[in-house]
């Protein structure tokens, strides 16, 4: 089956850069996606966007080549509901990928419990009206219930202004919750301001975890501006670091490959992981963001 490319989008970046950054060992990219190959592994009939093909191998490929040991894998909206190339890759990986899967409030118990033994760790709720039409609260809260007794968490993506209207619904959810790519603030506002200072608000009420990754999508600035010193998506840094800081036994990293919906810059993989240091500025800091809390999170048996 041939599935067009949603038009203008960008390929993931075909030679990412040598790291200049050596991440500790046994480092976790704890989000990223897999893309069919959808003559294998078909996109969803109701996804509103569709990819290139980006599978395990060049997953894996990139894992290695950036020094990092785990992957994280989250089920993308372009899959739907049906996981089967995130449980591929998960029974790929030897042990060393876990994931977050897609499910509908009619997901039976036997077939939560086959993504648990293939290594699915949570679900995802989607609020990015642009990826897809969120599922009624009523669902999702049902979908919380189902997963609770597996130990799973929640991970949510959703843009920073529709916050104050989904906070008392995520704070009333019975599982741990992880937010993708910090809510999304808008880099242009004061990182001190009431929308950020909300947001961290939200994240010492709820006891959430927090992905500070995918700069490239919050920029203003624009990609790396490779000026000697590698400075790179400087209006995101304050509002990473301030996470960090606040919540360092609580954050986690990814590199968001293959960098769904991109159609104006196309990150380099190394240059993400070289951002890594601005935003974790101590080697305790870079330690908890890329092994300690993601091994906690997902491989807590270990
Ligand atoms: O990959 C990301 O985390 C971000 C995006 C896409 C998805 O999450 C998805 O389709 O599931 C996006 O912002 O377009």
């Amino acid at each position: 089956m041939w599935t067009e490319v949603t038009p203008g989008w960008l390929p993931w970046h075909p030679n990412p850069s040598e790291p200049a950054f050596t991440a500790p060992e046994g480092a976790v990219d704890a989000h990223c996606h897999v893309f069919g190959p959808a003559a294998e592994f078909p996109f969803a009939p109701e996804r509103k966007y569709t990819p290139v093909d980006a599978g395990k191998e060049q997953l894996f490929a990139l894992r290695d080549h950036l020094g990092l040991s785990r992957n994280v894998i989250v089920q993308a909206t372009c899959h739907g509901s049906d996981n089967s190339a995130l449980v591929d890759a998960l029974r790929a990986s030897g042990g060393r990928a876990r994931g977050v899967a897609s499910v509908t409030s009619d997901v039976t118990r036997e077939e939560l419990e086959r993504l648990h033994a293939a290594g699915v760790r949570g679900v995802r709720f989607n609020f990015v009206k642009r990826l897809v039409d969120a599922a009624p609260t009523e669902a999702l809260e049902t979908i919380a219930a189902k997963i609770a007794p597996l130990g799973w968490h929640v991970v949510l993506y959703f843009e920073a202004p529709d916050l104050p209207d989904l906070r008392d619904f995520f704070l009333s959810l019975p599982v741990t919750l992880v937010i993708d790519h910090m809510g999304r603030p808008d880099v242009g506002a004061d990182p001190e301001g009431p929308e950020f200072t909300g947001f961290l608000d939200f994240v010492a009420r709820s006891g959430a975890w927090v992905k500070v990754s995918c700069p490239e999508r919050l920029t203003r600035t624009g990609p790396p501006a490779l000026d000697g010193e590698q400075h790179a998506y400087t209006d995101v840094v304050p509002f990473a670091r301030k996470v960090v800081e606040t919540f360092p036994d609580r954050v986690l990293w990814g590199t968001d490959w293959p960098h769904p919906n991109l159609t104006d810059h196309m990150p380099d993989d190394g240059l993400l992981l070289d951002h890594v240091p601005q935003i974790a500025v101590t080697p305790e800091q870079r330690r908890a963001l890329l092994v300690d809390n993601p091994m906690r999170l997902y491989w807590p048996e270990e």
